[in-house]
């Protein structure tokens, strides 16, 4: 199973609907490279660009829903489409989330996610947008994907509850900065290690809302080893994934079996 990590850069001069055009447009261009592809959180705006969330924010089947429907279709592939900023309700101010979206290669939505941890403490997304509540995980064929946001990826918790609802690997669309770009490779490395799984960790290049983006967009495998790792600028990252080597690393390191909390 080959996976196409799409490591957008979202700069404040592109706008928004150049830049869904573009990105559409990548993902068409993995048609008979790609199994699975992945894009980051937040893309068509940029995860620091809070003064833009309310405009920019959507209906879960709005503009990006449709473009990322089209695009999977015609690209034949699974696609985490990283995330929007979804608005629900339309009385008064509505609630924000930020969601992602998972499309089958025929352009069905088979999955969303609305982000648990929102990042900013006492400002930006963690007062902007609503809390999500819920545990996704994702079927496909021979892997079972469960997903995260950024922030998210700070709360093993979290990673622990999608293994126990069966994830073998996790897909974790982001906006992280540069400035904290060891914690990033690191965290990557630790959900990975700790879960025995697939961390397919997609990032975005770039410079917006004055925040220089991290890139170096990471997937590593059940044993915690690199399998590939992107530089600071946009770039693909193309990696071929063993499902087989889930259960194989956990049947010859049985260390799952040994949880003695939290079960
Ligand atoms: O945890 C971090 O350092 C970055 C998190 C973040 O940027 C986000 O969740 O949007």
């Amino acid at each position: 199973m080959r996976a196409s990590l799409l490591q957008i850069a979202v700069d404040s001069d592109e706008s928004v609907d150049n830049r869904r055009e573009r990105v559409a447009a990548l993902v068409r261009a993995e048609r008979g490279v790609a199994d699975l592809v992945v894009l980051p959180e937040l893309w068509p705006m940029g995860a620091f660009a809070y003064e833009a969330f309310a405009a920019e924010a959507e209906p879960l089947k709005g503009p990006t829903y449709e473009a990322m429907a089209a695009a999977a279709r015609d690209a034949g592939v699974w696609l985490h489409a990283g995330s929007i900023v979804e608005a629900v309700g339309t009385l008064g101010t509505p609630a924000l989330y930020n969601t992602s979206l998972v499309f089958s290669p025929d352009g069905e939505l088979v999955a969303s996610y609305r982000k648990i941890h929102r990042f900013g403490f006492d400002k930006g997304e963690a007062v902007l947008m609503a809390a999500g509540e819920d545990l996704v995980t994702v079927d496909l064929p021979r892997l079972t994907v469960g997903v995260a946001t950024c922030y998210d990826l700070r709360f093993p918790e979290l990673f622990r509850g999608l293994v126990d609802a069966g994830a073998q690997a996790f897909v974790i669309p982001a906006g992280w900065p540069a400035r904290r770009r060891a914690h990033w490779t690191l965290l990557a490395q630790a959900r990975a290690v700790e879960n025995q799984a697939y961390v397919l960790a997609c990032g975005t290049a770039g410079t917006h809302a004055g925040v220089e983006q991290a890139g170096h967009s990471i997937v590593v495998d059940p044993w915690g080893e690199v399998l590939a790792e992107a530089g600071p600028g946009e770039e693909i990252l193309r990696v071929d994934l063993d499902p087989a080597k889930v259960a194989t690393t956990r049947e010859q390191f049985p260390a799952l079996k040994d949880r003695v909390l939290g079960r």
